[in-house]
């Protein structure tokens, strides 16, 4: 399940700056990543997010060379650095990384810790070098301080720098900004976005939080249980999701069970759009709605009640119990609160073209040898 990376990104002839072929890592009887296939070009910033334990550290520790594939095929910049017969250890590759403590060397001089995978340079190139980096992110009047004496932000600034100094193929950011506070991490984050960016630098950067890594990400891969569910551009994985587990798992995500009959999809709430090209067709399917989608309207007749409200500042989501005892959700702006018992009739925004599932997969054309919905009394 891979896309083609987005427009401007890569150069024109060059290799992928990482490409990962089949690649598979277990420990004893517990999977750790199950043939990964990934291609990243140059100049993509690329964010990994899954459940815990979905494997992506176990990928970053594998590209970086801390792990060996049990199978499979890594290369960084054309170069095969991991497969059946080779293995380049760690300092031999392109790969830099970022781990969420920073990971500074805490006797060294924010000046020394950049300079410190410079020793091949010659001194005067070190030293240029190490200027240039401090200048980028901004830190050259700290040059001499050590990490206990700078702010979080400023040793994350300093890590990122120290990453790119010996101008790595791919920047292995593992949760970055985790340990800084909310109000700093919006900040710290589009400095490094933007440090990447200026540079050309290609990124992997695992995060846990759905908004970082569609804000951020060119593209977005999402794992569960070591494998890739779906690679895809930030708006194709929340407006396109590819399984069921994506659906639900990159933003808030109900299902109801529905029929597509003759290019009409219905469900309990009624017509919910066409589906065009289902013209023959009389499948039984999954919709899924999100809570911006659904609309709802007070009226004393309906048979679906207010089961929730839950204010967050600037819209209000509402969980509405249907006829059948199943609940949907509903954003609604911050000045339309209908109380906990108010009977509503529940639709979907109008021109609203919602992910349909049969079984766990999302589907676009009628299925072959779907299932025929139920026969109604
Ligand atoms: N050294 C190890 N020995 C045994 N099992 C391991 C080892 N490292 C990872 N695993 C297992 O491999 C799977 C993937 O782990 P991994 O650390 O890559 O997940 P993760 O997505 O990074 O999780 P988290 O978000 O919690 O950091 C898990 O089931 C984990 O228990």
């Amino acid at each position: 399940m891979q896309s083609a990376p987005p427009a401007g990104t890569g150069t024109a002839g060059a290799p992928p700056a990482l490409t990962l072929e089949g690649v598979t890592r277990h420990y004893g009887s517990s999977r750790g990543v199950e043939s990964l296939d990934l291609a990243i070009p140059t100049g993509e910033l690329v964010t990994l997010i899954g459940p815990s334990g979905c494997g992506k550290s176990t990928t970053l520790r594998l590209v970086a060379g801390l792990e060996r594939p049990d199978a499979g095929r890594i290369t960084v910049a054309g170069e095969v650095v991991a497969d059946r017969s080779r293995f380049v250890n760690p300092e031999n590759r392109r790969v830099g990384l970022v781990f969420q403590d920073h990971a500074l060397f805490p006797h060294l001089s924010v000046a020394r810790n950049v300079a410190f995978g410079l020793d091949r340079l010659p001194r005067a190139e070190r030293r240029k070098r190490v200027g240039d980096l401090l200048d980028l992110v901004r830190l050259a009047h700290l040059a001499d301080r050590y990490p206990h004496e700078l702010s979080g932000g400023e040793q994350q600034r300093v890590a990122l720098a120290r990453a790119l100094a010996p101008r790595p193929a791919v920047v292995l950011l593992d949760e970055p900004f985790s340990s800084l506070d909310e109000s700093l991490r919006a900040q710290v984050r589009r400095d490094t976005v933007a440090t990447l960016r200026e540079t050309g630098t290609t990124g992997v950067l695992v995060t846990h939080d759905q908004t970082e890594a569609l804000s951020v990400g060119t593209r977005v891969v999402v794992m569960h249980n070591g494998v890739i569910e779906q690679a895809d551009v930030p708006e194709k994985v929340f407006e396109q999701p590819a399984t069921r587990f994506v659906a639900s798992f990159m933003g808030d995500a109900d299902f109801l069970p529905a029929r597509v009959h003759r290019a009409l999809l219905t469900c309990e709430i009624g017509i919910v759009s066409t589906v065009p090209g289902w013209a023959d067709s009389d499948v039984a399917v999954d919709v899924v709605l999100r809570p911006h989608e659904v609309a709802l309207r007070a009226e004393p007749n309906a048979t679906a009640h207010v089961s929730g409200v839950e204010y967050h500042g600037a819209f209000v989501l509402h969980h509405v119990r249907l006829a059948s005892g199943r609940t949907v959700r509903s954003w609604q702006p911050h000045d339309v609160r209908h109380p906990v018992g108010t009977a509503v009739t529940v639709t979907v925004a109008a021109g609203t073209a919602p992910t349909l599932l049969v079984g766990d997969r999302a589907v676009t054309t009628p299925p072959r040898n779907a299932p025929r919905p139920p026969v109604l009394p």
